[in-house]
């Protein structure tokens, strides 16, 4: 990348609460017009990084800068910001809420363009308090594009937001990016990480372990498309490798065309089963794979990582007490 292209740039920035390394040297670039997704663990250190970035927490070293400056002396004009926890004053209308942020700026757009982009023109004369948990969200959010920023960072912006309002987000994050906007957005939801963002950082433990685009993840780290058939019996007799997990039988190797061949083979040796699915590999594969022993760990239950999360992960990952790295 040219390095006058990059917009927001970490350099081996490492911040330690005590004696925990939150983030540990991470350094990244991200270019103007980029949309840029975190993820991680619970705890994964993707709000210390963030708020490294925007300058509400100090790194103990390595650098931050966003528009070729150090965070603090950032235009504020030019960037938006959403932290994880954000409590604006309950008792203003979301119109009135909107108008106070916009005047906090120079230059700054219409609270009733704002409302209606983050699907909430009917609640203009609601109070914030008053709004549902997501409603509140969508506003949230609201606040930080309301001064057309060149920047947008938002931490998790999308959680509590029910399936639509989520669809309102990304196809907000997709136009500000095609209106040159950069955003980095911190995310749980990895079909959002995948369907909006053109490059996905993956921290654990304060690392960035991965870093590249969805489809370059989902290319390594994700395994093969793959049949799962649930059923309790060992599958015999089928031209693919196996393995069992639990509830099911992984069938792997198996393209589109092949799963008529299996269907066939369960029929013809009477073996009984409930279900067939054929799961493409996607970033929830690929965060199994890079992080998805953090969750065993943490509940001292490796190897039982259920059957929708890891069973129906990459070959290896997660299953039989093997370890998903
Ligand atoms: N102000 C703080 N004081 C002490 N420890 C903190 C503080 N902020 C974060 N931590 C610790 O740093 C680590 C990283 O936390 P952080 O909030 O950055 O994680 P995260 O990836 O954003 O998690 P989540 O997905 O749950 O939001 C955690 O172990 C957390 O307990």
């Amino acid at each position: 990348m040219d390095a006058g292209d990059a917009v927001v740039v970490a350099e081996d920035l490492r911040k330690a609460y005590g004696d925990h390394l939150a983030v540990d040297g991470v350094s990244l670039s991200i270019r103007s017009g980029e949309v840029f997704a975190l993820i991680g663990p619970n705890g994964a250190g993707k709000t210390t990084l963030i708020r490294a970035l925007t300058g509400t927490t100090r790194p103990d070293s390595g650098s931050a800068t966003i528009l070729g400056t150090g965070p603090e002396a950032v235009d504020r004009d030019r960037i938006g910001v959403l932290p994880q926890s954000f409590s604006p004053p309950e008792r203003l209308t979301a119109r009135e809420l909107l108008a106070y942020y916009a005047g906090l700026y120079d230059d700054a757009r219409e609270p009733d363009t704002v409302l209606r982009e983050v699907g909430l023109a009917d609640a203009g004369n609601t109070r914030y308090e008053n709004l549902s948990g997501g409603q509140q969200r969508r506003l949230c959010v609201g606040t930080a594009l309301v001064n057309d920023p060149d920047v947008v960072i938002m931490d998790e912006p999308t959680t509590g937001i029910d399936p639509a309002g989520r669809r309102t987000v990304r196809g907000l994050v997709d136009s500000l990016a095609a209106g040159g906007t950069t955003v980095l957005v911190s995310t749980h939801d990895m079909a959002e990480a995948e369907g909006m963002a053109d490059r996905v950082g993956l921290l654990a433990d304060g690392d960035l372990v991965a870093c590249d685009p969805p489809e370059t993840l989902i290319a390594e780290y994700a395994g093969e498309s793959r049949l799962v058939v649930e059923t309790d019996a060992t599958l015999e007799g089928v031209d693919y490798p196996t393995r069992t997990v639990a509830g099911g039988v992984v069938v792997e190797g198996v393209d589109p065309t092949g799963i008529g061949g299996v269907v066939a083979a369960l029929e013809e040796r009477g073996i009984e089963y409930t279900g067939i699915a054929w799961s493409e590999p996607d970033l929830e594969d690929v965060y199994m794979e890079l992080a998805g022993e953090v969750e065993g760990v943490r509940t001292g239950r490796s190897g039982e990582v259920g059957f929708d999360e890891a069973d129906v992960g990459p070959a290896g990952a997660g299953t039989g007490g093997e370890s998903a790295r």
